[in-house]
């Protein structure tokens, strides 16, 4: 008989759960997306969230989602699967999992499918009815991804910090 403790968190709350808190990071006041890459082997290799790249000032690019391509967010904004891939340093990708808050979008489809990533575990999926989801889902089902939506298990976590 094992003395084992009970009620640690499982894998699929421990990654989801690495995702949500890297999503609390973003500073998009609309959407904040987190995403985690694990290897096969359960290890944690990559975290990202949405924001703009390097350089390009959170206070002085617009977070409007509204208005002339060049004034709003979506020509800025890098979404978290994608620098959670390019903030991977390490090497491969191959085999990977990608624990994400927001189903990924065709661009980053196309990023998770030349890294060679074949699982994704996603939670929201608001935007599945528009083009971009759909496509994003032709793609990946031709490439062979899994997905499947994290089962929410209701466990609130609290930390103190
Ligand atoms: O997969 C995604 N990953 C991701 O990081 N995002 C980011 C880009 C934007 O900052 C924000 C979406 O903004 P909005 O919901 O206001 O249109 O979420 C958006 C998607 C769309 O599916
Ligand atoms: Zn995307």
């Amino acid at each position: 008989m094992s003395d084992k403790r009970s009620g640690y968190i499982s894998w699929d709350e421990y990654f989801m759960g690495v995702a949500v808190l890297s999503g609390m990071r973003s500073k998009d006041p609309h959407t904040q997306v987190g995403a985690c890459i694990v290897s096969e082997d359960n290890k944690i290799l990559s975290m990202g969230y949405n924001g703009f790249p390097k350089g390009c000032s959170d206070d002085e690019f617009p977070w409007a989602r509204e208005g002339e391509p060049y004034d709003n967010k979506y020509f800025y904004t890098t979404h978290s699967e994608l620098n959670a891939i390019l903030n991977y340093r390490g090497g491969s990708l191959e085999g990977a999992k990608l624990y994400v808050t927001l189903f990924p979008c065709n661009e980053c489809a196309k990023a998770i499918i030349q890294a060679g990533i074949r699982t994704i575990v996603y939670d929201d999926d608001k935007y599945e009815m528009t083009p971009s989801v759909m496509a994003s889902k032709r793609m990946l089902d031709a490439a062979g991804v899994r997905y499947y939506r994290y089962k929410r298990t209701g466990r609130e976590i609290q930390i103190t910090l």
